[in-house]
């Protein structure tokens, strides 16, 4: 059954968002096709063409970050991009995380 966790919507960092409990995340990792955990961030790396589609990738992701208030680290060259989401406020993984990642999965359905 597909997930409609791209459809959530980021809460305030600072107000009290739970970090995700180390045993859920394998779980809850399964939710998100491509993505895996690496040192308590949720990354993914992604391949392109060229360097205008990646580009044109790392803008639609910025976009999300801003409308969601939450930011990823992104690594990017000619043809590629590695975004990494981690909820700096808490040091760790939160449902914000894995909203932004499911929103990022949805660009290139
Ligand atoms: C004030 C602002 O909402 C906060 O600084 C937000 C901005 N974006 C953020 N992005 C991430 N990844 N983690 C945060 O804790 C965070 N905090």
């Amino acid at each position: 059954m597909p997930s409609d966790l791209h459809k959530g919507k980021c809460q305030a960092c600072e107000g009290g968002v739970a970090k995700i409990p180390d045993a859920l995340l394998l779980t809850r990792l399964q939710e998100l096709p491509g993505w895996r955990l690496e040192k308590e961030h949720l990354c993914r790396d992604f391949q392109f063409k060229n360097f205008y589609e990646t580009m044109a990738f790392v803008n639609a992701v910025a976009w999300i970050a801003d409308r969601e208030d939450h930011h990823p680290d992104m690594e990017l060259g000619y043809a590629y991009c590695r975004l990494r989401y981690q909820t700096h406020a808490v040091g760790g993984i939160t449902d914000n995380d894995f909203i932004c990642a499911a929103q990022v999965n949805q660009l290139l359905e």
